[in-house]
C-alpha cells in the first residue's frame, strides 16, 4: 500500500509525515497549501532518508518546472492540470522524471481516459472531480463513487484519491481495490493547515487496511 500526504507546507506535518511513502509539494500559488521552490527544500531538509517528494504542478510551463527543479530535488512530477498525453509524453522526456497524472473521475467513462496516457506516464491519481465552482482543480475533500474502479483494470500503478480520512481510508481502499492513497484535506486542522496527529493516524489507517 502505498501512501502519500499531499500539500505539506510545514516542518511539523513532515515530521508526522515519514512514514508515508510518498509526500507531496503543491507548487500551485493560488492554493492555500502552495509552497515556493526553496521552501519545499528546506521541508525536504527536516527529514533526513525521507519519503520520495512529488512536485504537484498544474498545467506547468517547462520554465516553471526547471526553475523549481534547480531548487528542490524532486522524484516524481504530478501533472494536476488538463495536460493532454503529448504534454505528460513531452514534460517526461525533457525533465527525466517518473510523471504521475491526475485524472477527475466522476463515471465509469471518464476512466477510458486512462488508456491514452498510460503509455507516457508512469502513475496514476485518481481523484474527484473538482466541484462546479470550487477554486482549485484538486484538494477538494470531495470523494467519487469508489465502485468505479472495484475490478476495473487500471493500466498503470495508481492511487485513490478525494475525500479520504484516517476514518474512512480502510473502506475506501477495500471498496476501490487502490494500491495506494492520496490526502490532503482530511488530514488538516483548517484548511491549508496539516494536523500531525491526524496525519500519523491516516497513515496508521491505511497501512493496516
Ligand atoms: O491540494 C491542493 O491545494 C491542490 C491544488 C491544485 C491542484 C491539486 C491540489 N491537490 C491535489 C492532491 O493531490 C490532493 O491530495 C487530492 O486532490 C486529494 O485532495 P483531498 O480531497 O483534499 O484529500
Amino acid at each position: 500500500m502505498l501512501v502519500k500526504i499531499c500539500g505539506i507546507n510545514d516542518e511539523a506535518a513532515m515530521r508526522a509525515a515519514a512514514g508515508a511513502d510518498l509526500v507531496g509539494y503543491v507548487f500551485f500559488p493560488p492554493s492555500p497549501r502552495a509552497v515556493t521552490p526553496a521552501r519545499a527544500a528546506a521541508l525536504s531538509a527536516t527529514v533526513s532518508g525521507g519519503p520520495l517528494r512529488v512536485g504537484l504542478f498544474v498545467d506547468p510551463t517547462d520554465d516553471q518546472l526547471a526553475e523549481t527543479l534547480a531548487a528542490v530535488p524532486l522524484d516524481i512530477l504530478q501533472l494536476h492540470g488538463e495536460e493532454t498525453p503529448d504534454r505528460c509524453a513531452a514534460i517526461r522526456a525533457r525533465f527525466g522524471l517518473p510523471v504521475m497524472k491526475a485524472l477527475g473521475i466522476a463515471s465509469a467513462a471518464d476512466l477510458d481516459a486512462l488508456a491514452a496516457y498510460a503509455p507516457v506516464v508512469d502513475r496514476f491519481l485518481l481523484d474527484a472531480k473538482a466541484p462546479p465552482g470550487a477554486p482549485l482543480p484538486g484538494g477538494n475533500a470531495a470523494p467519487f463513487d469508489w465502485t468505479l474502479t472495484a475490478g476495473r483494470a487500471i493500466p498503470r500503478p495508481w492511487l485513490l484519491a478525494g475525500g479520504l480520512t484516517p476514518d474512512n481510508v480502510a473502506e475506501a481502499i477495500r471498496i476501490s481495490g487502490a494500491p495506494g492513497v492520496d490526502v490532503s484535506s482530511g488530514v488538516e486542522a483548517s484548511r491549508g493547515v496539516k494536523d500531525p496527529a491526524r496525519v500519523a493516524a491516516f497513515v496508521a489507517a491505511a497501512r493496516a487496511a
